[in-house]
């Protein structure tokens, strides 16, 4: 093990349906670092997400969090840990229609006990909204959004938080060049002000130089499914 990795993981096997199953013998992830995922469609990115998260639960192998040994937590010991440590921008972002953009940026301290809304935190979710150009936006439901702006508060209910692990699902990729930049921009500033470690899976080449280290999925052993 590596002493100051954010995440480990050894042995992980996961078979999804017929014809998928992920491998991933040793993945060593340092604190901080900005990494960006790459790989076909289909060739398991949103599933490693998935395991790391502890949305999924992989057939064999371990994940560690920091600290915490996600794969012998319970469901629900699973769920409070993503909601209290783990900003994840989904790719189909997960929006509560129901909720209006400012609440839905807010959604993540509804969700446990151990976050809750003060000043400061509408404070800052306003500032977070206003830097990704969402001012004026937040009053409406999800329906009534572009979906570069849906995309946007999703990014911003992943890192109103300060968690210190960001995985994202191609946030970048319903956005225009200008829009691009300025959303990586934003998630780099919020990872290293909260000393957060960045999992962004993309298919933007243009964006690689930017990141630490590439892990790109051509390189795990293939497993005949
Ligand atoms: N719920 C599921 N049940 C069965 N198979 C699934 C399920 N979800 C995804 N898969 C399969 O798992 C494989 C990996 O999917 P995944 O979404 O991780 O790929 P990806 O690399 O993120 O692809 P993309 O770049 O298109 O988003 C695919 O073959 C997909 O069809």
């Amino acid at each position: 093990m590596t002493d100051r990795a954010m995440i480990e993981v050894t042995g992980l096997a996961l078979r999804r349906g017929e014809s998928f199953a992920l491998a991933i013998e040793h993945l060593s992830i340092p604190a901080g670092e900005r990494v960006a995922v790459v790989g076909p469609s289909g060739a398991g990115k949103t599933t490693l997400l998935n395991i790391l998260s502890g949305i999924l639960n992989p057939d064999a192998g371990h994940v560690r969090i920091g600290e915490t040994a996600v794969t012998t937590l319970s469901d629900r010991q699973r769920r409070m840990f993503r909601a209290r440590n783990i900003g994840f921008v989904f790719q189909d972002f997960e929006l509560v229609e129901y909720l209006s953009a400012r609440e839905n940026i807010l959604y993540p301290y509804r969700l446990t006990d151990a976050l809750s809304i003060t000043r400061d935190v509408r404070d800052r979710a306003e500032a977070l909204a206003a830097s990704v150009g969402l001012e004026g936006k937040l009053r409406r439901k999800p329906a009534n959004l572009s979906q570069g702006e849906k995309q946007r508060v999703a990014i911003c209910r992943a890192l109103l938080p300060r968690p210190k692990l960001i995985l994202a699902d191609e946030a970048t990729g319903n956005l225009d060049p200008a829009n691009k930049d300025l959303i990586l921009d934003i998630l780099f500033e919020q990872a290293q002000a909260a000393g957060a470690t960045l999992l962004a899976v993309t298919h933007d080449h243009a964006l690689l130089p930017r990141f630490d280290r590439v892990i790109n999925f051509d390189d795990f052993a293939a497993v005949p499914a």
